[in-house]
């Protein structure tokens, strides 16, 4: 792959800086038309040839982003003594031959190759950490100090081990490395400072002249010069950014902000290539300077990254093996555990043993995010429902350390072919792929202890990976997105157990920018279900979301979600939610896809509701449960019989137990009076076995199953759960019937519950 790229650190709080914003576009540069704008070049120019003079490229030091800030920072060099070490030739493949699962998917060596087209709906992610991985020590997290050797290795690691291991091609490549960022920033630090000793004098004659006098056919008095003269389209964007930023000093009489707001969005456009719809939508979000930035970071890739598999290996050793392949890395930053950071590589990172033997997965940063938030817990049963590839199902999978079970599901087939290839690449075996629509969940299974919606979006975080976002959203995009968005956080919400001991969370993300796939859909989840509310992320960086933004606004927890761009942490833009289910789900709520009488809801007609309609719930009903509620009365019954056969089984006498040997005899009374269960029980015992034992490992696996051992059945118990229930036709048309005289059965909403949830076992896939 070669190619330095993205050397900046990922994740770093860095401050806006004006760097930023005057970097020059890579490959022009001519002279500025007016007497200033020449100064300025040649103040560039100047600092230019200083970096010149470094062992430096142009390209290398817009790639690194050059931190201007660090250049007084000393920067510490690599040790010279170990540089001589030839790097060990890779004879690991045996390490590697036991693991491999060999299974390679294309999908995702594409996204491997750091140039794949990812679509809107695919930001390669996952990979998180546990809680541990989380850094609490927010002043640790400093990207613009450039990594020590002592600070490489993260609490997990010894970081003595650590440095020994580095190999000698490493150190060399780190040395390089430091060299020329240290002369990148040292040349940047100089034109800034000549620069800005250039502006803080400006004369009125100095007032930049971005505007025309004639108006345009929208009667707007912006130069419709489409100018073919790119540095001079560049010029006059820095002219009105400064203009922006220092209205009052610099705008020529008689003009008004949004004359100056309207040239910079059709200069946007042009001189990026964004449509202007979309170009204003994001400069929306923004200050112009900002905007800018933004727009700039669009132009450049992110890092490439890695996620360490930890059911295979440790960060360490993988980083080793890779250094002796030749692969220069840094750990991607103290925030996370897992991810390394790879500068330059001489050879296919899609296609390396390690790759092949599932010891990491190529993964953008910031889609470690949502799956930290998330947290999961060993042996809890959580659900990703938008989960192709399988970026960050495979993170779950190894937070839980392959206990529990993940419900893996994706709409599209094609893509779940992805995933599958993922789960089994990396040793995932708690996981149980499907192929729903998201929105039939809870209808499929619900009671989870958390759940994961990576949604699909509009990908203006990525657009840097995919440039066709640029032109090919429109309008009508971000009105349907945010519709599917809206019902499937529903669904979501709708999924969780609120009474879960260990969890009961929810994480909405999304690799987009839009306040409309991002707020408004929190607001709107917020609005919709009073039994959840929004909690701290316990992510370390981050810009607070907007409680208020043109002319919306939102509840004050909204600044509990977090937002990343390309231009303040150098990853994908992304947006991560974190909710807390804290009650049932009001009966009456309108669903992701119905309202509760069964009528098409107000979402699904287009229309938005954001006032919540739904009555707080009374403690009688509180005490339903939400969705997947069991009904216990009647559960107790089919645990205590196959009790009885299991007494029998072991050649004891269930009656010497009088309560079940009386209660297996008795036929239970239902709910709604009716007495299915009796009749079900002139059924062959054989297949009333089957049932029993179904019903009794759901009822222990959502109660108590929360200790099966790490990485044995789990798979296996989750499929016995669900698969019986295929053949418990009688045992759901009974409570289909129950469900059908709710006024016979007043825990008619449980059961039909219930009975929804084992109807929709059928795409399962173990
Ligand atoms: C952003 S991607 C998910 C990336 C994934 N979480 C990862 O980390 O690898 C969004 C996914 O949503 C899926 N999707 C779209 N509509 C869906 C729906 N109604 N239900 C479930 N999945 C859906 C797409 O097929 C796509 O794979």
């Amino acid at each position: 792959m070669g190619g330095m790229r993205g050397k900046k650190k990922q994740g770093m709080p860095e401050p806006l800086d004006e760097s930023l914003v005057t970097r020059k576009r890579k490959d022009y540069e001519a002279p500025a038309p007016k007497e200033q704008k020449r100064r300025r070049t040649d103040a560039k120019a100047k600092a230019k040839a200083k970096a010149k003079a470094a062992p430096v490229s142009k390209k290398a030091a817009i790639a690194n982003g050059a931190a201007k800030k660090s250049a007084a920072k000393p920067v510490k060099a690599a040790k010279p003594a170990k540089k001589s070490a030839p790097p060990p030739v890779s004879d690991d493949e045996d390490v590697f031959s036991d693991a491999s699962d060999g299974v390679d998917d294309p999908d995702v060596m594409e996204d491997v190759l750091g140039d794949v087209k990812v679509t809107g709906l695919d930001a390669l992610g996952s990979a998180s950490e546990d809680d541990s991985e989380i850094d609490d020590d927010d002043d640790d997290f400093d990207s613009d100090v450039e990594p020590t050797k002592n600070a490489m290795w993260s609490d997990d690691e010894d970081e003595d081990d650590a440095q020994e291991q580095l190999t000698a091609a490493n150190i060399e490549g780190l040395s390089r490395k430091l060299d020329m960022q240290r002369a990148i920033e040292e040349a940047e630090a100089q034109a800034e400072l000549e620069e800005g000793n250039m502006q803080t004098n400006i004369a009125p004659a100095d007032r930049p002249k971005v505007l025309e006098d004639e108006e345009d056919e929208e009667g707007r008095k912006i130069s419709n010069l489409v100018t073919q003269d790119i540095q001079l389209l560049r010029t006059r964007l820095n002219d009105t950014i400064r203009v922006l930023d220092d209205f009052k000093n610099l705008a020529e009489p008689g003009r008004d902000r949004a004359e100056y707001r309207a040239q910079l969005l059709k200069d946007i456009c042009s001189y990026y290539g964004y449509s202007e719809f979309l170009a204003d939508k994001l400069l929306s979000l923004f200050p112009a300077r900002e905007a800018f930035a933004f727009f700039e970071a669009n132009e450049t890739p992110r890092p490439i990254v890695i996620r360490t598999n930890t059911l295979r290996t440790h960060r360490r050793e993988l980083a080793q093996s890779l250094i002796n392949r030749g692969v220069q890395l840094e750990p991607v930053g103290k925030w996370s555990k897992v991810g390394l950071q790879i500068f330059d590589a001489q050879v296919p990172l899609g296609a390396t043993p390690e790759y092949l033997a599932g010891h990491y997965i190529l993964q953008a940063a910031s889609s470690f995010l949502p799956v930290m938030a998330l947290a999961p817990q060993e042996n809890e049963r959580v659900l990703d429902m938008a989960a192709a590839p399988g970026g960050k199902t495979t993170h779950l999978a190894a937070l839980m350390k392959n206990t529990g079970c993940i419900f893996a599901n994706d709409a599209s087939k094609e893509r779940s072919k992805g995933l599958i290839g993922n789960i089994h690449r990396l040793g995932v075996r708690n996981s149980i792929v499907c192929n729903y629509s998201a929105l039939e969940f809870p209808k499929v299974m619900g009671g989870f202890d958390r759940v994961l919606l990576d949604a699909p979006c509009s990908g203006t975080g990525v657009i840097a990976k995919d440039a066709s976002v640029k032109t090919n959203k429109t309008e009508a995009d971000f009105m349907k997105l945010p519709h599917l968005q809206k019902q499937l956080i529903l669904a979501a919400i709708d999924s969780v157990d609120h009474h879960s001991k260990t969890g009961g969370y929810i994480v909405y993300s999304t690799c987009s920018v839009t306040v409309e796939e991002n707020e408004q859909v929190v607001q709107y989840a917020l609005n919709k279900r009073p039994n959840v509310r929004l909690v701290e992320t316990g992510l370390t960086f981050g810009k607070e979301g907007f409680t208020k933004i043109g002319g919306k606004i939102f509840h004050p927890s909204m600044k509990m979600t977090r937002r990343y761009y390309p231009h303040t942490y150098n990853v994908d833009g992304f947006f991560v939610s974190k909710f807390k289910k804290i009650g049932p789900t009001p009966p009456n709520a309108v669903g992701a896809n119905r309202s509760a009488n069964g009528q098409p809801s107000a979402s699904t007609t287009g229309q938005d509701e954001y006032v919540d309609k739904t009555p707080i719930l009374t403690e009688e009903e509180e005490e339903e449960d939400d969705f997947g509620g069991f009904d216990e009365e009647e559960d107790k019954a089919y645990i205590e019989r196959g009790q009885a056969r299991d007494a029998r089984r072991k050649g004891k006498d269930p009656k010497a137990d009088p309560s079940k040997a009386s209660k297996e005899s008795k036929p239970k009374e239902k709910k709604g009076g009716g007495k299915e269960v009796a009749g079900k029980e002139a059924k062959t015992e054989s297949k009333k076995s089957a049932e029993d034992v179904v019903v009794a490992d759901v009822k222990v696996s959502k109660k108590d199953g929360k200790g099966k051992k790490a990485g044995k059945t789990e798979s296996a118990v989750a499929v016995a759960e669900i698969t019986p229930v295929k053949n418990g036709t009688e045992k759901k048309k009974a409570k289909a019937e129950a469900v059908a005289s709710p006024a016979k059965s007043p825990k008619t909403n449980g059961a039909d519950k219930k009975v929804r949830r084992k109807s929709g076992d059928k795409k399962m896939k173990a």
